[in-house]
């Protein structure tokens, strides 16, 4: 088929790659030249293990073309798949991105004659594809829906792992308009090995995304929120609580006691809190939305309360230990909001970072590649200063955080850290690390969810 993706960053590169690998004609199209640019010379915007390498090819190939010119590439496709971002911004999810996106589709569908399919899989909140998105495309096209089709197609990739999970997904949603709209999206689908496709109406496909976001990110706040009544308590550790609850087959089907999945304890995992482009702003922006229609989610907004909380909670174990934090030195180990991105969207060390600065502490961010961008968050200055080696960082450093759990921190040594560290001080943020080793070598160990010895 031919396809054109509207807006290349995470979600809309990795699908218009993906699609093209999977044989289909795709033209990405970006406002950003620079972008458009990079792609054309086969280079990928953004770090996404593997995707560089299908760019290549698929570019080599010829499958895959970017441009700035979104009325050619609607006129020489037959579906536009709307991936542009939906931030949240005062109070409420911004959908300018999407409108405008809509209104260019629909300028062009004016002068085409051609049956077209524009499909919104950028995470919306329900009811935009069918008033919003809808109206758009009508009154710019001059045409009724159904004379175009219209679907709504949430993607659930995860940073990171994005190529594998557009490649092997657990389900297809596709909220259609209509009958010829599904039977469209289908047709992008039609390689997907036997990913489970569910037909279902455009608000519903809406829904579907902001539910499974918000379930994960309960899971995760819950697990939080059980590690804060684990350390009151002292000597219970989180870990061990959660292993024994996730062993139920329940949460982690086995068969002959093996494992088939890491189901949901892959979220059910005390930590430094949820951060991402997508967790934060998709819980608000649900949060913002039904209480506009008269209901106040009160577990949704305690899921934001408690991520809120979180990152603040490790500053307090340490201050606990330090007595002050003014004048000291900090290694915060890791920047990006989890491992294998560069992004570091509402990461919990950008919190932490700030709320160090704000008590008088000296801060080394340690990162294997997402310093340039916490570089535009928070500039190099006498009190911060960045560095991709984590061994210089915790020789300078009076105590040590971890906050992303990059595999060459999580192999970290306790023999290394008493060795490099004046006197070794370690905040597990992620739990990555076990305690007895470390204290065995000399190092202070505090784990989120883990107070005082275990007996
Ligand atoms: N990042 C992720 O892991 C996931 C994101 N999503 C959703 O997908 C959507 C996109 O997210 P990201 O890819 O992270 O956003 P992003 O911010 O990385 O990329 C959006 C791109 O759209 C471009 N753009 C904006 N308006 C445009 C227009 N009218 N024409 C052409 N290009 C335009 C921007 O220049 C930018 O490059 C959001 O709704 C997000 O919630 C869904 C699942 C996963
Ligand atoms: O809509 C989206 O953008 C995407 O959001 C998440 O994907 P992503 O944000 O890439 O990353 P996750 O691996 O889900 O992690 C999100 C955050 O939760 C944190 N997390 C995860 C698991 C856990 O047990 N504890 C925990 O704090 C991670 O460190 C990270 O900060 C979802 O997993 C995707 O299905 C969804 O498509």
């Amino acid at each position: 088929m031919r396809i054109s993706v509207i807006g290349t960053g995470y979600v809309g590169l990795v699908t218009g790659v993906c699609l093209a690998t999977k044989g289909h004609q795709v033209i990405c199209i970006d406002k950003q030249l620079k972008i458009v640019k990079k792609i054309n010379r086969m280079e990928a915007p953004i770090y996404e293990p593997g995707l560089e390498e299908l760019l290549r090819n698929v570019i080599t190939k010829g499958t895959l073309v970017a441009t700035t010119d979104l009325k050619s590439a609607v006129m020489n496709t037959d579906i536009s798949i709307i991936s542009v971002g939906t931030p949240f911004r005062d109070g409420k999810i911004d959908l300018r991105y999407i409108e405008s996106a809509a209104q260019e589709i629909g300028n062009v569908l004016k002068e085409k004659n051609s049956y077209h399919v524009i499909c919104v899989k950028s995470t919306v909140i329900p009811t935009t594809t069918d008033t919003l998105v809808k109206s758009i495309l009508e009154d710019a096209s001059g045409k009724k829906a159904g004379e175009f089709g219209l679907a709504m197609n949430p993607e659930f990739l995860r940073e990171g792992k994005a190529v594998q999970d557009f490649m092997y997904p657990d389900r297809i949603v596709i909220g259609a308009y209509d009958k010829e709209s599904f039977e469209s999206m289908k047709n992008v689908y039609k390689d997907f090995f036997d990913a489970p496709i569910l037909k279902v109406n455009l608000r519903t496909a809406e829904m579907i995304k902001y539910t499974a976001n918000a379930l994960l990110a309960t899971l995760i706040s819950y697990s939080n929120e059980v590690a804060v009544i684990c350390e009151k308590v002292g000597k219970i550790d989180v870990k061990e609580v959660l292993e024994g609850v996730t062993l139920d087959k329940r949460f982690n089907p086995r068969v002959n006691n093996q494992l088939i999945y890491p189901g949901m304890v892959s979220y059910l995992k005390a930590g430094c809190g949820f951060g991402g482009s997508c967790f934060p702003k998709d819980v608000q922006a649900l949060l913002a939305f039904s209480k506009e229609l008269g209901y106040f989610p009160s577990m949704i907004q305690a899921t934001l309360a408690i991520n809120y909380a979180q990152p603040y909670r490790l500053i307090e174990r340490l201050e606990e230990i330090l007595d002050t934090l003014e004048n000291t030195k900090i290694a915060v180990l890791g920047l990006s909001f989890k491992p294998e991105t560069d992004d570091i969207r509402e990461s919990p060390s950008l919190v932490i970072i700030k709320e160090l600065l704000a008590k008088k502490a000296k801060v080394i961010g340690v990162d294997p590649i997402a310093i340039e961008n916490t570089k535009k968050k928070f500039p190099q200055n006498e009190l911060l200063h960045y560095s991709t080696d984590y061994k210089h960082a915790l020789q300078e450093a009076d105590a040590a955080i971890l906050v992303t759990a990059w595999s060459d921190f999580t192999k970290i040594s306790p023999q290394e850290v008493k060795k490099l560290m004046k006197i070794p001080i370690l905040i597990d943020g992620r739990r990555v690390f076990d305690k007895s080793s470390f204290e065995a070598a000399g190092v202070q160990y505090i784990g989120v969810g883990l107070a005082e010895y275990l007996q």
